[in-house]
């Protein structure tokens, strides 16, 4: 029996559309692995009933393709799905490290990215990295076609989740297919700059490379009360605000020491439009770990 705890992430991070990702100190999904003849899939915690315990529509059923490695598997949500904190992408990343224990099939972290990914492409359509890559090598992560670049930064974040629901499947049809120059440009200038940020752990940097001119506006309207939330973090201190995923979680880069007053506002936005939410006070954190075996 090998038992992993996979972090909660954020992808994208506004100007890193695809591409850029966080893990967070917290939320997580423990994910613990049994060996068996045939799969069978048990879902506890946070959300479970929204969740598929056939193979076939679980994220970690196509992990289990991938590596060949038929098990028992129960998974503990700590993420809630479709939540825009990679909830499909932390079960994902934890059944890959675990049934790579389990089964000994050797696998480093970078080669287990893309056999998550795979988990990915089964609940939105595209095997996109951005979520199971820092849930499996923890920090900043720059994930392309070529590979997975990480960073090991230190920025604190503060993530608010309203009690609504918006799947990546939908969210991904908002995006427009095509940008001008001029907004490709500054897409291109805040992401250089955010990846300094991480470079340096400097949330104001982070902070200032967070704003996209092209997905975010699109996807924020799916999100009610997402410009009141938004101006409220950054009037709380918070030194950028961008949509965390696919939504409806927003993500906020803060200095240590603001998080408290910043979940406070964001959670007082959204309950102004009506909207239940929780925030968690985080923060960039390392990747799945083997807590028991
Ligand atoms: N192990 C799993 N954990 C969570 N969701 C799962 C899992 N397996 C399948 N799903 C399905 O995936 C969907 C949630 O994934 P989705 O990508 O929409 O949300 P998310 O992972 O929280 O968000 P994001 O990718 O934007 O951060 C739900 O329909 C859920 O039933
Ligand atoms: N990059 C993906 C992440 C989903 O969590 C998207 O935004 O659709």
């Amino acid at each position: 029996m090998v038992t992993v705890r996979a972090p909660a992430t954020s992808a994208n991070l506004g100007s890193g559309f695809d591409v850029f990702g966080a893990a967070l100190s917290r939320p997580a999904d423990v994910v613990t692995v049994e060996r068996a003849d045939r799969t069978t899939i048990e879902v506890t915690g946070v959300g479970a009933q929204y969740i598929p315990e056939d193979p076939e529509g679980n994220t970690v059923g196509a992990v289990v393709e991938a590596l060949d490695a038929p098990a028992h598997i129960h998974i503990d949500k700590g993420v809630r799905p479709a939540s825009g904190l990679g909830s499909s992408a932390a079960s994902a990343a934890g059944a890959a490290v675990a049934l790579n224990r389990l089964y000994d099939r050797g696998y480093s972290r970078e080669e287990l990215v893309p056999i998550a990914a795979e988990g990915e492409a089964v609940v939105s359509g595209v095997a996109h990295s951005d979520n199971v890559a820092p849930s499996l090598l923890g920090g900043f992560t720059i994930s392309t076609t070529d590979g997975t670049n990480s960073v090991d930064a230190r920025v604190p974040l503060v993530v608010c989740l309203p009690d609504v629901a918006v799947s990546t499947r939908d969210a991904r049809r908002v995006v427009p297919e095509t940008a001008s120059m001029e907004d490709l440009v500054e897409t291109v200038g805040n992401a250089a700059t955010l990846a300094v940020g991480m470079c340096r752990s400097d949330p104001a940097l982070v902070g200032a490379g967070m704003s996209d001119p092209v997905v975010t506006p699109e996807r924020a309207r799916l999100i009610t009360g997402y410009d009141a939330v938004h101006d409220a973090a950054l009037e709380a201190g918070a030194t950028g605000v961008t949509v965390s995923g696919a939504g409806p979680a927003l993500v906020a880069a803060c200095r240590e020491g603001d998080r408290q007053a910043i979940a406070a506002a964001m959670l007082d936005a959204f309950a102004d439009a009506d909207i239940d939410a929780r925030a968690y006070q985080t923060r960039i954190g390392k990747g799945a770990t083997i807590i028991e075996e």
